[in-house]
């Protein structure tokens, strides 16, 4: 791309750089004459969209060579290898209309399912075996090992079907007394099980019906365009919204881990798609709904069937039949990708969903493109004109690009003119600005809490460096897209699987807008930071009310303590006092309204020192940096800051060394000291060095320190984030997990608070994502 870019003549590269979105035909028409002529931009799209020279596609021989090497491994017990060769050998077989080859991929998939039993994964067994099954019921070694896995479920009566069938469809004399030995062995197991008992696949399916009606409006502001409000006064933890996505795509880094569906973490007998070697699946549903080819219906010889009972024949259809066969309206988000070319595996994420979108709202309307326009493809806003000249050069390009390899798309041709890649243009700018990254909670189990420790950890860099919060995918979802941004954010999104849901985190009065955070919260980042995250990732500038007015976090976040060491008062960096300048033009609205956030009132710094500060400010008395908003002193900043950089590099040497032990503890107290006299006490690297003191300490074994920094740690964050922010319920885990160790009754009233917060941004979700807090309820109650 680097090198296309450069190549591009001077004159239009100045012409794209300076285009407005108006100037998009003209601009997109030019580059298409000028990469036409070019020779190496043509030779690039061809190796993109090639299936000659695919790699994606599928591929016999080495389908073959990976079961060899299965085999071998299996004979060897070498099972944890067995099952990845079976895995890549069924990610490369064909699976097209010759009979031998789907017999190929029915092998290995029995070959797999016995890997998977010897691994005691009984339950991917038995679905690797119906996978089998589904390309040919007639094969007797998949209903043989599916007997065998049904008996170790306990799934007596299932077993013993299974092995009826396979006992009429084995040829072989030798291979028919094998499997009436291994009935036998059932018929004395399910004799001398005390209950027989039946289990029915669970349906792991983590929705929970929970209804939301609530009616929301859109409103138009001059500040931030279109968004949504209520209507209605709406209690807090209230479902508002759940949608599923326009269009999705799982980003690069989670495509060997999770479904490229429904973007939940893949199973060791994952499915790969039926004509390309790229995605994986965690089902045959998912792969159909993404708009894989379906394994079901091929031709079997039926005239075995004669010899079966009626009970059994019932019993093979059941089994045989694909649930998911009849859906009906499915818009396949994968299929047009699906030819084993290159471009889909190479491509920008953004790029590739982009076309996703594209094919999606060309099917929506009914598979037509009008030649000339392809008209508004998403009626969502975008900020083309403020992007830098290199983006939207770079737009530029990829947009042709995604147009010659959409040209091959079944059932319809995308026109190849200035007009419609101009409109892909502003379909991929309108991405950049309404896509949600789809997050997914990593459930962390209750016993490994206090050992995990520090990945729990709320307090440092950016918005989603908790590691518990693993990023999957990207989508649109076009009504979730209209709610705008507030760096205090009234309410939550989350993910299950791949559909968004929308929950309140306070009560919200009619007629409130209600907007969630797209990443930098007050409290996290102090003002100027979250201003220029916002600027740089979304374009434009935030003018939420925790950017516009004054907040006590945002004056303590990064303040130092004051030169008086008996005075609480708060000394800002000059960063800080031109962005709390540029507040004081709101003013006004705060002293007149009166209504402070109650966590100004609830600090020392009561409304009245705010107020104060901020006149100070004005009238330029201490408006000068360095100076203690309260008594006025001076600290010299420079070298406190230098100071302070220097406490906590020490302090995290020590404390994150593998060594630590209860002496390098002691002499880090002193540094914690230094910094304490050094920074304001709501400083947010004070709570960072608590936090990892808390660690450390449990490290050592020494919990009732390890408590103690805990609590300090919570007591910072509470104020420079609101009580009932789900960054308390974090750390409440950590310091309930810690009181249990301790046997501290104190711990069931963290437990409780927790659950308080967590119910609030998760409602009847709570449990579903974060399972170890049950088990921390219930593992309380016997400890206490
Ligand atoms: C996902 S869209 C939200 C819907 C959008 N307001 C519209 O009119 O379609 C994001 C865009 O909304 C605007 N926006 C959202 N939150 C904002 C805020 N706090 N301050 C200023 N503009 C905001 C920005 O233009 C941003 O790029």
């Amino acid at each position: 791309m680097e090198k296309l870019k450069s190549l591009v003549p001077e004159t239009l590269r100045r012409m794209i750089a300076e285009s407005t979105a108006d100037d998009l035909p003209s601009t997109c028409s030019s580059l298409l004459d000028f990469l036409l002529q070019f020779e190496p931009f043509q030779q690039m799209v061809r190796d993109l969209t090639d299936p000659e020279v695919a790699l994606c596609g599928k591929n016999k021989e080495a389908a073959l060579e990976s079961k060899k090497k299965g085999n071998r491994c299996f004979l060897t017990g070498d099972y944890a290898n067995a099952l990845d060769f079976y895995t890549q050998a069924l990610r490369v077989a064909p699976m097209d209309a010759l009979e031998e080859d789907r017999n190929l991929v029915a092998t290995l998939y029995v070959n797999r399912a016995s890997v998977l039993h010897k691994m005691g994964l009984v339950r991917e067994c038995v679905r690797d075996c119906n996978r089998a099954l589904r390309i040919s019921s007639n094969y007797a070694k998949a209903w043989f090992r599916r007997g065998k896995a049904n008996a170790s479920m306990g799934n007596y009566e299932d077993a013993i079907r299974d092995l009826d069938v396979a006992k009429i469809m084995e040829a072989s004399v030798g291979g028919k007394k094998q499997i009436e030995s291994e009935t036998k062995i059932v018929l004395d197991q399910q004799n001398s099980a005390a209950s027989p008992s039946k289990q029915h696949n669970q349906n792991n399916s983590n929705k929970l019906d929970e209804p939301h009606q609530m009616k929301l409006q859109c409103v138009t502001t001059p500040e931030k365009g279109k968004g949504l409000a209520s209507t209605v006064d709406i209690p807090q933890a209230s479902l508002i919204h759940t949608e599923d996505p326009f269009a999705m795509i799982i980003l690069k880094h989670c495509r060997e881990t999770h479904c490229h569906y429904c973007l939940n973490e893949l199973p060791a007998d994952k499915v790969p798609c039926t004509s390309c070697s790229i995605p994986w699946y965690c089902s045959q549903q998912c792969c159909i709904e993404a708009g894989g080819e379906m394994y079901c219906d091929y031709p079997n010889d039926q005239s075995i069937h004669e010899y079966l009972s009626d009970d059994l024949q019932k019993y093979i259809l059941e089994t045989t039949l694909n649930a998911d066969s009849e859906r009906d309206n499915q818009i396949s988000e994968h299929k047009h990708e699906c030819k084993g070319v290159h471009w889909p595996a190479v491509l920008p994420s953004e790029i590739v969903l982009a076309g996703r979108v594209l094919v999606n709202s060309i099917k929506k309307r009914g598979g037509s493109t009008d030649s000339f326009n392809l008209g508004e493809i998403l009626d969502l806003s975008h900020h083309y004109s403020k992007m830098p000249p290199e983006s939207k050069l770079e737009l530029h390009i990829y947009s042709t690009v995604l147009s010659f390899c959409l040209q091959h798309c079944d059932g319809f041709e995308i026109p190849l003119h200035g007009i419609s890649i101009s409109q892909i243009v502003i379909l991929i700018s309108q991405i950049r600005v309404n896509s949600m990254t789809v997050v997914l909670m990593k459930s962390i189990d209750y016993y490994d809490l206090v050992g995990q420790f520090g990945k729990f950890s709320s307090l440092e860099g950016g918005p989603t460096s908790n590691v518990e919060q693993v990023r999957v995918g990207q989508a649109i979802y076009t009504s979730g897209s209209l709610f705008n941004h507030s760096c205090q954010p009234n309410i939550h999104a989350y993910f299950l699987s791949r559909t968004l849901h929308i929950r309140t985190t306070e009560f919200v009065a009619a007629g409130c807008p209600l907007e969630l955070s797209y990443g930098p919260q007050v409290g996290q980042w102090d003002c100027k930071d979250r201003v220029q995250f916002l600027e740089d990732e979304y374009s434009f500038r935030c003018q939420c009310s925790g950017c516009s007015k004054i907040n006590f976090s945002d004056l303590v976040l990064n303040a130092f303590h004051c030169g008086n060491l008996n005075c609480s008062g708060i000394v800002l960096e000059s960063s800080v006092v031109n962005c709390e300048k540029e507040k004081l033009k709101h003013l006004p609205n705060i002293i007149n309204t009166g209504s402070m956030d109650p966590l100004l009132q609830a600090e020392e710094l009561n409304i009245d020192d705010i107020n104060k500060a901020a006149h100070n400010m004005q009238i330029n008395n201490f408006s000068h940096p360095g100076y203690c908003l309260k008594c006025g002193s001076y600290r010299d900043l420079e070298s406190s800051s230098a100071a302070a950089n220097k406490c906590f590099r020490r302090l995290k040497n020590s404390l994150d060394s593998e060594n630590v032990s209860s002496t390098t503890l002691l002499g880090a107290l002193s540094s914690l000291g230094e910094l304490r006299s050094t920074l304001h006490a709501y400083n947010r690297r004070i709570a960072e060095a608590e936090d990892k003191f808390a660690q450390a300490f449990c490290l050592v074994g020494e919990l009732q320190p390890a408590m103690e920094h805990c609590k300090a740690s919570i007591q910072i964050l509470e104020n420079l984030y609101n009580p009932n922010h789900i960054v308390i319920g974090y750390e409440l885990a950590k310091l309930s997990s810690i009181q249990l160790l301790l046997g501290d009754t104190a711990a069931m009233d963290s437990i409780d608070r927790l659950y308080e917060i967590f119910s609030c941004y998760y409602g009847s979700h709570t449990d579903v994502i974060f399972p170890y807090l049950q088990l921390l309820r219930k593992r309380c109650r016997p400890v206490l």
